[in-house]
C-alpha cells in the first residue's frame, strides 16, 4: 500500500517548495512561448504559409538535443518535450488556417 509522506517533513517540504517554482517557471515560459506561435499561425494563415516546416523542426530538435547533453539531460526525453510542444503548435497553426 502506498503512503504520503507526512507534511512535517522540513527537508522534504524544502525540495518541494523549489519544485512548485520551478513548475510555475516552466507554465510562465510554456504560456510565453504559445502567446507567440499563436502570432505565428495567425501570420503563416494570413501569408498561405504551411503549418509545418520539417526542415526548421530538425535543426531545433538537433540543437536542443545538443544543449540538453551539455545540461546534463536525457537528450531522448528533451526532443520527445520539444516534439510534444511543437506537434501542439501544429495543431494550433492548423486550426489558425481553416479559421
Ligand atoms: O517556426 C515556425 O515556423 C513555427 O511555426 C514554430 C514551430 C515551433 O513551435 O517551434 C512550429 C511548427 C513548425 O513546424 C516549426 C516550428
Amino acid at each position: 500500500m502506498t503512503q504520503d509522506t507526512p507534511a512535517t517533513d522540513a527537508i522534504l517540504a524544502g525540495f518541494r517548495s523549489s519544485i512548485d517554482n520551478i513548475d510555475a517557471a516552466l507554465i510562465h515560459i510554456l504560456a510565453e512561448r504559445f502567446r507567440i506561435t499563436q502570432a505565428v499561425g495567425a501570420y503563416k494563415a494570413e501569408h498561405d504559409l504551411p503549418a509545418s516546416d520539417p526542415g526548421r523542426e530538425e535543426r531545433q530538435i538537433a540543437r536542443l538535443r545538443k544543449l540538453a547533453e551539455d545540461a546534463n539531460l536525457d537528450p531522448d526525453f528533451g526532443e520527445k518535450f520539444i516534439r510534444f510542444v511543437i506537434d501542439e503548435v501544429i495543431r494550433h497553426h492548423e486550426r489558425a488556417k481553416a479559421g
